[in-house]
């Protein structure tokens, strides 16, 4: 097995005035799957998005000791990142088949890496040439899935892979995941709570307000603990503050 490393130093992403990810630090390995947990506007999305190249960030993302952080983008993409974006963000008039070609062409993949893609999973070699939008929204993820791993990535960032889907699917997705985790891939995922995927994730990170405020190394369930925890401490604080979210100490 070929190891791969993802390193996050200090990433900082901001919209306008507004920090998403403030300063935030992690690590992900292949052979282990790590999770980014984090609530509803944690800053889960920018963190993926900001080391995959495709917001603007401060930091050093680090692939395999390169420092990918000057590169947009495209070119992270080409040096084994790949993303499975919140939503899928698939051409839902387009066919299955078409979906992975734009990838492949995007990225200047060999010919027949597209048609190869279709045997990821067999259900969307059977639905080739039909239109993305009518797939369900398990056999969208699967092709989402099928369409990152076309460029054989280092590097897998997964967000929200679970999200509306029948527990039966997810654990299909999550086999799949902990597979490629095995194989070699540094396997990276954000999601808003651990439940059905605490037996896939090894260890992870827990996000609140864009800082990491937590690590977990021994396994889903310990994360889940962690992530209880600091929401907890966030709770009080909030308390504290007089439920206002805000440093200002309430007036009495
Ligand atoms: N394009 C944008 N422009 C301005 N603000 C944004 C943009 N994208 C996200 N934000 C804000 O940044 C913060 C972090 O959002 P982000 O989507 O990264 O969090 P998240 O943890 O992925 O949340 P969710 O689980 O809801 O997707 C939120 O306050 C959000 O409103």
């Amino acid at each position: 097995m070929t190891g791969h490393e993802l390193k996050v130093e200090d990433l900082t992403v901001r919209y306008g005035g507004a920090v998403a990810v403030d300063a935030a630090s992690l690590t992900a390995r292949s052979g282990a799957v790590t999770a980014v947990v984090g609530p509803n506007g944690a800053g889960k999305t920018s963190l993926l998005l900001g080391v995959y190249g495709s917001v603007p960030a401060r930091g050093r993302v680090v692939v395999d000791g390169a420092d990918l952080s000057g590169l947009r983008a495209l070119a992270r993409a080409r040096r084994g990142v790949a993303v499975v974006p919140q939503g899928r963000q698939l051409f839902p008039h387009l066919t299955v088949l078409e979906n992975l070609k734009v990838m492949a062409e995007t990225l200047r993949l060999p010919r027949g890496r597209a048609d190869a893609a279709l045997d990821r999973f067999p259900v969307l070699r059977t639905r080739a040439r039909g239109l993305a939008g009518v797939l369900s929204g398990g056999e969208q993820q699967m092709l989402a899935i099928s369409r990152a791993l076309m460029a054989e990535p280092s590097v897998l960032l997964l967000d929200e892979m679970t999200t509306g889907l029948a527990p039966k699917i997810v654990q299909d997705i999550a086999r799949t995941v902990a597979g490629l985790a095995d194989d070699g891939v540094c396997v990276l995922l954000a999601e808003p709570t651990i439940g059905p995927l605490a037996g896939l994730i090894d260890r992870g990170h827990v996000l609140i307000r864009g800082r990491v405020v937590a690590t977990a190394e021994d396994g889903g369930a310990a994360l889940d603990e962690a992530y209880q925890r600091a929401m907890g401490a966030t709770s009080t604080e909030f308390e504290r503050l007089g439920g206002t979210g805000s440093a200002v100490a309430p007036q009495p």
